[in-house]
């Protein structure tokens, strides 16, 4: 790599951001977009790397979680909230134990990195653990809604954000630290 010393980037800064190519994002018909494998992917895989952008608490708190961004960030260090980009903030949720992807941040290098946490066979979607506390009706991978009777308990209500906002993110500091 040749950059100028202007630019002050230099080779041993850089980071690399591998993503396998039998990635592609589908719609699920309950869940909206989610990441599916074309192949199959071994335990102990690196998935991808998602760069981030942070966000500071206070511009957070004022703006950012009033808004469709709160669906997609990940809580990140001093009350900062991060959205993921590349494919990070578009992995759809499973309860804790039935994720087939982990994850870790490198607080350091503001990355996201996902690992397959098991053998995933080719065609299916690559999900990851939120956390205890989710926002939605969860649907199960090849499932209906389970709203009503059925519905996943640990469901948080959007209406009271500011309470749950905060155990929402908690939960996913925690919840997301799964591999
Ligand atoms: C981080 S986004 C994931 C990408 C999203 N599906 C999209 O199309 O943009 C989180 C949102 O996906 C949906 N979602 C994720 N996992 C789900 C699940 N198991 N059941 C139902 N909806 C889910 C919810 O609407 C949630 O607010």
């Amino acid at each position: 790599m040749s950059f100028t010393s202007e630019n002050n980037c230099q080779e041993d800064q850089a980071v690399r951001l591998p993503s396998l190519g039998c990635l592609e994002l589908r719609e699920h018909p309950n869940r909206g977009r989610g990441v599916f494998t074309q192949q199959e992917i071994k335990q102990g895989t690196l998935i991808h790397i998602s760069p981030v952008l942070v966000f500071g608490q206070n511009e957070y708190r004022k703006h950012g979680k009033y808004t469709r961004l709160d669906h997609y960030t990940y809580c990140w260090k001093n009350g900062s909230y991060a959205l993921a980009l590349g494919l990070g903030s578009m992995f759809n949720h499973e309860p804790f134990g039935q994720q087939n992807v982990g994850f870790i941040r490198d607080m350091d290098q503001s990355l996201i990195r996902y690992t397959a946490l098991r053998d995933i066979s080719a065609g299916e979607e690559l999900c990851i653990c939120y956390g205890p506390n989710v926002w939605f009706d969860v649907v199960p991978q090849d499932g209906q809604d389970t709203d009503g009777e059925n519905a996943d308990s640990r469901k948080s209500s959007k209406d009271n954000i500011e309470i749950d906002h905060e155990q929402t993110a908690d939960d996913f500091l925690s919840g997301f630290d799964c591999i």
